[in-house]
């Protein structure tokens, strides 16, 4: 293939839900979408995962805005592409970016798996035709009203519950979520909100028969992580640390975690997370497929991936109905009794509908073969 054109559709669009973490709440979600369109006209879709702060990662919507159109579009446009492993390849001297360069090289995954006639998830190596998802919840403000929420989707039969906790909202409000569901496959994400002195709070939250506790400490505390599932059954997940194949492999021999949540944007594409599901499966590290609040196709592409058989825990993957109002994909993501079905048209299975992005549409962007690389070093 040889990519002619790469048009950028940034969106805002309305959560149905605020979503509070530990970094804070959101009720709107900007999103750039990324369509790759080839000599022969066929169009390749990605979505950026960045967050609209650089609160989550260092990557944040401007930024990777500025880094797709600099450098990540104008180095892929009028190159011969035979396999999208490549893509990593010609990105690889451009230092980190890993959410910029990811949806590009996803576009370019989705453009092959047309051209084949084959799935994205077929020409990711996956054999599963359906992924199991669990649910996200949000910090609420009451623990009456976090319950609320978990029923509604323990009856909507997701495989599993995960509730964000922060210092202040956790082991009392575990404990109130395990007196009404003792049983349920619960789990808990800190988004780095502790430290090794909090080593008690972290303890009492071992008393609760959860899946995991999902990356506690700071992105980059390998060592910290490692020190703290020494001092706990429940497996320590990681999330925000996972930010390379390297990381996978440094933290898998450390002994930081037990289960890795991979998020393909967070790790540079979906030739890395390919890499590093392989890397897990060898040393029986279970993976997850992550959610970064995604539009209809960043959810495509996460249930492609999850189609691996080392994605052996339920992802993040909800319906598109549970985030949005309308998603820009046809037909929509739905989960149905925790079971997400692939599709089995070309790519990422959906058509991308361009009249329902219209109404989230700011601006359109496009990179063509005159935007060359504009950089002051020079080979
Ligand atoms: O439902 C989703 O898409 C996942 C929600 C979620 O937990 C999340 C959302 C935004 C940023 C980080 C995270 C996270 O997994 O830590
Ligand atoms: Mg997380």
């Amino acid at each position: 293939m040889k990519i002619k054109e790469i048009k950028l559709y940034q969106l805002l669009m309305d959560m149905r839900n605020p979503f509070t973490t530990s970094f804070g709440t959101q009720q709107k979600r900007f999103i750039t979408i990324v369509e790759a369109i080839d000599e022969d006209g066929t169009s390749g879709f990605g979505e950026c995962v960045s967050g609209e702060d650089p609160l989550y990662s260092e990557e944040f919507m401007d930024s990777t805005l500025i880094a797709l159109k600099k450098y990540f579009g104008p180095l892929v446009i009028g190159k011969e592409i035979s396999h999208p492993d490549e893509v990593w390849e010609i990105y690889k001297p451009f230092k980190r970016n890993n959410m910029a360069k990811a949806c590009i090289e996803g576009a370019v995954w989705d453009l092959y798996a047309k051209q084949k006639g084959i799935t994205l998830a077929e020409a990711l190596g996956g054999k599963k035709t359906s992924v199991d998802v669990g649910v996200s919840l949000g910090i609420e403000d009451t623990d009456e009203a976090l319950l609320e929420k978990i029923d509604e989707k323990v009856k909507e039969g997701y495989k599993r519950i995960k509730v964000k906790i922060k210092p202040g909202r956790d082991v009392d409000m575990i404990k109130n979520i395990r007196e009404v569901y003792p049983d349920i496959p619960l789990m808990v994400d800190a988004n780095s909100a502790y430290t090794l002195d909090d080593i008690e709070t972290l303890k009492a939250l071992d008393e609760f028969n959860l899946m995991m506790i999902e990356q506690p400490l700071m992105a980059g505390d390998l060592i910290d992580h490692a020190k703290l599932q020494k001092e706990i059954k429940t497996p320590v997940c990681l999330d925000e640390s996972i930010d390379s194949y390297e990381a996978a492999a440094a933290a898998i021999e450390m002994g930081s975690c037990q289960i890795i949540n991979v998020k393909v944007g967070r790790v540079g594409g979906l030739t890395q997370s390919i890499k590093i599901h392989d890397l897990a499966e060898k040393h029986n590290i279970p993976l997850w497929c992550g959610g970064m609040l995604e539009a209809g196709v960043g959810r495509l592409h996460n249930v492609a991936i999850t189609s691996l058989s080392n994605f052996t825990l339920p992802g993040d993957t909800a319906s598109s109905s549970r985030y949005w109002f309308e998603d820009i994909i046809t037909p929509e993501v739905v989960a149905e009794n925790g079971t997400v079905t692939i599709s089995d048209k070309p790519g990422i299975g959906a058509e991308v509908d361009f009249d329902k992005m219209k109404q989230y549409l700011v601006k359109t962007e496009t990179i063509t073969a005159d935007d060359q690389l504009d950089m002051i070093m020079h080979n």
